[in-house]
């Protein structure tokens, strides 16, 4: 029986192993909203913008709250990997975090409610998809198997129903959709209002587009990879900052035989950014992509490279060696992405083993069990 006590994970989610990231260059008045659910956890505030303003923190959350002196302070002249004026800085507080998981949300989602009326807890859905396996070798037709009252359908190989481990839990959004500027520019009333109750594990070797907004992953197993880019004031592209996260982090996952989840839980996305403002921030990534995309697709990582760090710094000369000459803003986007893991390792120092040689935990779990995560 492929089902799991989920009721546990609902009732305690995690709270001490989640940090909740958020990103804002606006308010953050929309926390009052998430009191039942998210009051439990500690936040990590990215502030973005002018540091000399100071945002209020509605009383009673636990917090730490960081400006760009505060991450010029820390990273020293590191900090100049991390994006200015886009919501890409978050990813500062991926890497500041101590804990097992991440959640990541902006300012102007609110809780969302099922078609019963009943309000959705994000985060112990995310918990849910991250602490159950996901199954990217064979698609399950009755979606999630892990699921309460779902399971394998007839014709799935016993052999593949371990699944592996799941290392993101992609969320969705009603109302305001995460359209591109061209999008939302020609269907400015559309929202989105369709609930689908399903969770799925997006298979091995399909990319996908990452939306940051409504997002949970497992820092251990794929943190290095979630580096949100080098956009924003400066650079020649902004808002695609949460999809070249996603593209990297897919292959990632995709090499070292992790899973990658897309839908429930729902948030309510509230605003619509402007859509011209955004057609000048992302017009160049709506050329680039079409290029970015099957630079992800085609490569491929080498067996060396077996913790999430060293796939990211054979990402990084992948990047610079196939997309500079798409633009020079790439050779910069790969020196930028060097940095990152050298700012990750330095406040996140690997986990020596007894052989004293660095190794990913989870690459060591899988030697002291002396057999191999094998992907599903
Ligand atoms: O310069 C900035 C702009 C924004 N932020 C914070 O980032 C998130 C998202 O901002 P916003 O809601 O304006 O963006 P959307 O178009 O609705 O969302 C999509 O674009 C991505 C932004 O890159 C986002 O992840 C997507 O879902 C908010 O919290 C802003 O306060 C910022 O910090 N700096
Ligand atoms: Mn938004």
């Amino acid at each position: 029986m492929a089902g799991y006590n989920l009721e546990a994970i609902e009732a305690a989610p995690l709270k001490d192993d989640v940090d909740i990231v958020i990103p804002t260059i606006r308010s953050l008045d929309f926390l009052e909203q998430w009191r039942p659910f998210l009051q439990h956890y500690h936040l990590i505030i990215v502030q973005d913008g002018d540091p000399s303003i100071k945002i209020k923190v509605p009383g009673g959350y636990d917090y730490e709250l960081y400006n760009r002196n505060d991450i010029n302070r820390i990273l020293g002249p590191r900090a100049n990997c991390i994006s200015y004026k886009d919501g890409g800085c978050r990813c500062f507080g991926f890497m500041v975090s101590k804990k097992k998981y991440i959640y990541t949300i902006d300012d102007d989602c609110f809780v969302a409610k099922d078609p019963s009326g009943k309000e959705i807890n994000v985060i112990a859905q995310h918990i849910k998809n991250l602490e159950t396996p996901s199954t990217p070798h064979y698609f399950n037709t009755l979606y999630d198997p892990f699921r309460d009252g779902t399971d394998f359908v007839r014709g799935y190989p016993f052999s593949l129903r371990e699944g592996v481990q799941t290392a993101i839990s992609h969320g969705l959004w009603l109302n305001i959709p995460d359209y591109d500027a061209p999008t939302q520019l020609v269907k400015p009333r559309e929202r989105n209002t369709r609930y689908v109750d399903a969770v799925m594990t997006i298979p091995k070797g399909v990319l996908y587009p990452m939306c940051g907004m409504n997002l949970a992953f497992n820092r251990e197993l794929v943190g290095p990879a979630m580096y949100f880019g080098l956009m924003g004031e400066g650079q020649p592209i902004s808002r695609y900052d949460d999809m070249w996260a996603g593209w990297a982090a897919k292959v990632v996952c995709d090499h070292l035989g992790f899973g990658v989840k897309t839908g429930l839980p729902y948030l309510w996305h509230s605003k619509a950014s402007n859509p011209f403002v955004n057609l000048k921030k992302e017009h160049k990534g709506l050329h680039w992509q079409e290029d970015m995309v099957p630079f992800f697709q085609n490569l491929r990582l080498s067996k060396e490279s077996d913790t999430a760090a060293k796939c990211y710094m054979e990402l990084s000369k992948m990047t610079k060696e196939k997309l500079t000459k798409v633009d020079p803003y790439f050779e910069k986007l790969a020196d930028a992405m060097v940095t990152w893991i050298e700012a990750w390792e330095e406040l996140n120092p690997p986990v020596k083993s007894e052989a004293s040689e660095e190794v990913n935990p989870q690459v060591k779990k899988r030697q002291s069990d002396g057999k191999d995560v094998k992907a599903n």
